[in-house]
């Protein structure tokens, strides 16, 4: 049986003017860490709210674990873990005192579940009588998580909780994932950091409130694999408006120091280079690059401006 199973979920807002999420549908099997990935904006936080039962949905039916969101909401509050990805944590209680009101919430105590938060809790419990106002990121994730987790959870949805965080706790907070997910606990997690896919059995990947493609990353990557040039020059700025006008580019994006650049029929660099030298460009250089997950992000993206 799958975990969570989402039908054709649309939810608007602003009396029906904004739309969050569009005829979106989903299945999430049991003990999968699934990835749910896009930009702000894209509707993540809706979808948690929807399948934590703190919204309900305009069209469409989802369930978690066989409860329906809407009829069974509080069947579903009992076996869910939700870590919001802005105020969670009350911040003028300590780190113990959170803990133990999120234990209270959910009739049972730190101690009797203490074995299920240990492995990630012994790394913030020297801090506990710290107020949670006053630790760094990575610790105020931890003890989120922690709370998340006290009432043994079978399914856990986790909004954004690597943004803000240092590149160090991102893999921290990853790496106890998978011990999570080792115990059979059903993950579902939301990042706007493409790199992060690769830490998920599988992922979606949204925007607009649309899913616009959902598989293993390694099957996204091979399905949408197309030649993609790096094009470097001196004059960073106008390089990228440049290698736009060109008339066979197809999409140029800037990543990091690297300009990305897909041609519309056969890759057409030395006509590029020339095109940019006659544009007065400097120290250019051009080489083919594996496309990674963010290309194919924006190329989804771009299909699915085009057709809407
Ligand atoms: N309470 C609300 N009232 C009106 N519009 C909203 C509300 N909540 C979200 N939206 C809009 O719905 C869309 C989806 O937002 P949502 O918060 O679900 O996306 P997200 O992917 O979680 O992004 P973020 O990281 O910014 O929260 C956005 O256009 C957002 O502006």
């Amino acid at each position: 049986m799958s975990r969570v199973s989402i039908q054709n979920i649309t939810k608007t807002y602003e009396k029906g003017t904004v739309t969050a999420l569009d005829d979106v549908s989903l299945e999430v099997e049991s003990g999968e860490l699934f990835g749910l990935i896009g930009p702000d904006g894209a509707g993540k936080t809706t979808l948690f709210r929807i399948l934590t039962t703190l919204l309900k949905p305009d069209e469409g039916k989802a369930e978690v674990n066989g409860f329906d969101v809407v009829d069974d909401f509080w069947e579903i509050r009992k076996i869910v873990g939700y870590m919001p990805g802005k105020f969670s944590l009350y911040q003028d209680l300590s780190i113990i005192e959170n803990l133990n009101f999120f234990a209270t919430v959910f009739e049972t105590t730190v101690e009797e579940n203490y074995h299920l938060i240990k492995d990630i809790y012994v790394q913030i419990e020297p801090f506990k009588d710290r107020l949670a106002g006053a630790l760094s990121g990575g610790m105020k994730q931890k003890l989120a998580l922690c709370c998340a987790l006290i009432h043994e959870p079978k399914v856990l949805f986790l909004d954004e909780p690597t943004t803000g965080v240092d590149p160090v706790s991102r893999k921290e907070f990853w790496d106890m994932l998978d011990l999570l997910k080792a115990r059979g606990i059903t993950i579902i997690v939301s990042t706007p950091y493409m790199d992060e896919a690769s830490r998920c059995d599988r992922i979606a990947l949204m925007q607009d409130g649309k899913i616009m493609e959902i598989d293993r990353l390694e099957n996204i990557l091979e399905k949408h694999r197309q030649p993609t040039y790096s094009v470097k020059g001196t004059d960073r700025h106008r390089l990228i408006q440049d290698i736009r006008s060109f008339d066979q580019t197809d999409s140029c994006f800037a990543f990091g120091e690297d300009n990305h650049v897909v041609f519309k029929d056969s890759p057409a660099t030395d006509s590029l280079l020339h095109f940019l030298g006659e544009k007065g460009h400097m120290n250019l250089t051009v080489h083919e690059v594996m496309p990674d997950i963010e290309d194919v992000f924006i190329k989804l993206m771009l299909e699915q401006e085009n057709h809407g």
